[in-house]
């Protein structure tokens, strides 16, 4: 297997907080991948690094054996990286439908003056946009909700249509930070199948931030834990739940390996 991402002695420092600390590990191409770790380990912050929001202090990110550390957080989208964000990212007012049309916004090449001048290549564009868009509203069985406001959606839905505006991005690598908090049992194996879908039926490679750890034990092939921004440990879900340092840090959680 070859690595989609490789994050090389990554370390971010908030004045005298290491959110990162020299954290090395790598993605492989196809794989759902696990990022855990007790509140404040500096998950989120490595999303952040990976999707192009926070600038690492030091370290290199490799995509597709591409730097992209310096690279602006759209570009990183058109290279195929999405993210769906933990605090739902969508326009209140607006319709899923719209929602996930904007979503691919990044993505248009044709501006208003160019399409104006190259209409065929403006309609294309167009045609391809809504066929990304439909298919993912019936990857994610949105389409009684389609021109509902995702506003006045329950919490899970919201969630579900938040993983849709990155998916509708065709990504080669999806960035899903805790797509099931908040969600009861049954709306969570939905997911958990969305996820297992994503990565067996359109061949994306998922990195996913997740508390539940019986889920994550169950979904992953590969796993990271965080501590204190540090790596404490890397390796299959069976490694991990024999690591010492993973089940100290875990100790004082609720939560049991
Ligand atoms: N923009 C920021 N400014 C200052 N400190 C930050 C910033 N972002 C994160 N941190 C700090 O970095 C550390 C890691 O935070 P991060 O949100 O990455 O952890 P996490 O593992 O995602 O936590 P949780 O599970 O609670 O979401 C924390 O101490 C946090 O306060």
């Amino acid at each position: 297997m070859e690595p989609i991402l490789e994050i090389e002695a990554v370390s971010l420092q908030f004045g005298g907080v290491k959110a990162l600390d020299d954290v090395t590990y790598h993605i492989e191409k196809g794989e759902i991948f696990s990022l855990i770790g007790p509140n404040g380990a500096g998950k989120t912050s490595m999303l952040n690094c990976i999707s192009g929001l926070y600038q690492p202090t030091s370290g290199s990110i490799r995509y597709k054996g591409q730097e992209i550390v310096n690279k602006k957080p759209y570009h990183r989208t058109t290279l195929g990286i999405a993210r769906a964000f933990q605090n739902i990212a969508l326009f209140a007012h607006m319709s899923v439908l719209d929602n996930l049309k904007l979503g691919r916004h990044t993505l248009m090449n044709s501006g208003a003056i160019s399409g104006g001048m190259y209409v065929g290549k403006a309609a294309n564009e167009e045609i391809e946009h809504r066929k990304k868009v439909e298919e993912v509203i019936e990857f994610l069985e949105l389409q009684d909700i389609r021109h509902t406001p995702v506003g006045t959606l329950p919490y899970g839905l919201q969630k579900r249509v938040e993983v849709g505006r990155a998916l509708a991005l065709g990504p080669e690598l999806i960035l899903l930070d805790e797509p099931m908090a908040g969600m009861n049992n049954s709306e969570k194996d939905l997911m958990a199948r969305f996820i297992l879908d994503m990565h067996e039926v359109m061949d994306i490679t998922v990195v996913l931030i997740e508390h539940d750890l019986g889920i994550v034990m169950n979904l992953s092939d590969h796993i990271a834990v965080l501590d204190f921004g540090k790596r404490i440990g890397f390796g299959t879900p069976e490694e991990i739940q024999k690591n010492p340092d993973v089940i100290r840090a875990y100790i004082g959680e609720e939560t049991v390996i």
